[in-house]
């Protein structure tokens, strides 16, 4: 199921703040979303998960609309992970992540052993089983963020969106959650995340969609959209290589990624 993103334009409040945004995501793969503060990225996001209005242009899944999809449906399709990660029920841990059971459960039909597994393995695969009797209020910021992701993951959704979904999660909570959609993706799924840090998305990302000023200025494979060309002209910084031996290269060799080491006008 492919995800298209055909002509889009966004208008929030009096201003346009998506112009006419197309980019052709597919599924098996992790694009990173990328681009400066206010460029338009959370916007791009919540569109193609029907949260926000268009001016033009529209999202497809394959052929549909996502707009005009039944909601259940969508919803099972498309998880969202917004960039708010505020909870405003104080129920338990385990209580959020079945939220994200709640498109397949039928009317008022209770949670099948299947909908458990679910929550469970989503519990599991983010490490918040050992919080799942705590209320959400009296978790930490990392791990509400976690308890939310797994809420996401629950779902099992075809497409899995998030928005900066590494903000409050420590380095080896980022790692692994990296890890976790990589592999989310290698079982068929689409995955798009909105990131700041151009490493990991180097790192993770087979895909890169870079958005500048609501518009998009690039999109493709990592190692042709993120030059340092680019990177410069997007982020205005420059970047410096840096050899990534960890064996996560193509064929497990070495890889070469671009660090952020300063801005371009403070050169
Ligand atoms: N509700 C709103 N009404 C009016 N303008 C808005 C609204 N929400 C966002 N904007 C504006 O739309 C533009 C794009 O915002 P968006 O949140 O998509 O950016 P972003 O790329 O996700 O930024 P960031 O990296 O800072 O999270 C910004 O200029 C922002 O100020």
């Amino acid at each position: 199921m492919d995800l298209i993103v055909d002509a889009l334009s966004v208008k929030l409040g009096k201003r346009i703040v998506l112009h006419d945004a197309s980019a052709h995501l597919r599924p098996g793969r992790v694009t990173a979303i990328l681009g400066p503060n206010g460029a338009g990225k959370s916007t791009l996001v919540k569109a193609a998960a029907a949260l926000v209005g268009r001016a033009g242009g529209c999202v497809r899944l394959d052929a549909q609309d996502v707009a005009t999809m039944d909601p259940r449906v969508r919803a099972r399709a498309i998880g969202y992970l917004p960039q708010d990660a505020t909870v405003h029920w104080n129920i338990v841990a385990r209580d959020v992540v079945a939220l994200g059971r709640l498109p397949h459960l039928g009317a008022h039909a209770a949670p099948s052993p299947e909908d458990r597994a679910a929550v469970d393995r989503a519990m599991h695969d983010t490490e918040t089983t050992h919080l799942a009797d705590r209320p959400v209020g009296e978790l930490s910021g990392g791990e509400r963020a976690r308890v939310l992701l797994a809420r996401v993951f629950a779902g099992e959704p075809r497409w899995l969106l998030a928005d900066e979904p590494l903000a409050s999660l420590d380095p080896a909570h980022q790692i692994d959650l990296l890890a976790r959609l990589r592999t989310y993706a290698a079982g068929g799924a689409g995955v798009a995340i909105v990131l700041h840090d151009l490493v990991q998305a180097q790192r993770a990302a087979d895909d890169a969609l870079l958005i500048a000023e609501g518009r998009v200025v690039a999109f493709g494979p990592v190692a042709e959209v993120m030059t340092a060309d680019t990177l410069a002209r997007v982020f205005g910084v420059r970047v410096a290589p840096l050899d990534d031996v960890s064996g996560l290269g193509e064929g497990g060799g070495t890889r070469r990624l671009l660090v952020p080491v300063g801005r371009i006008d403070a050169a």
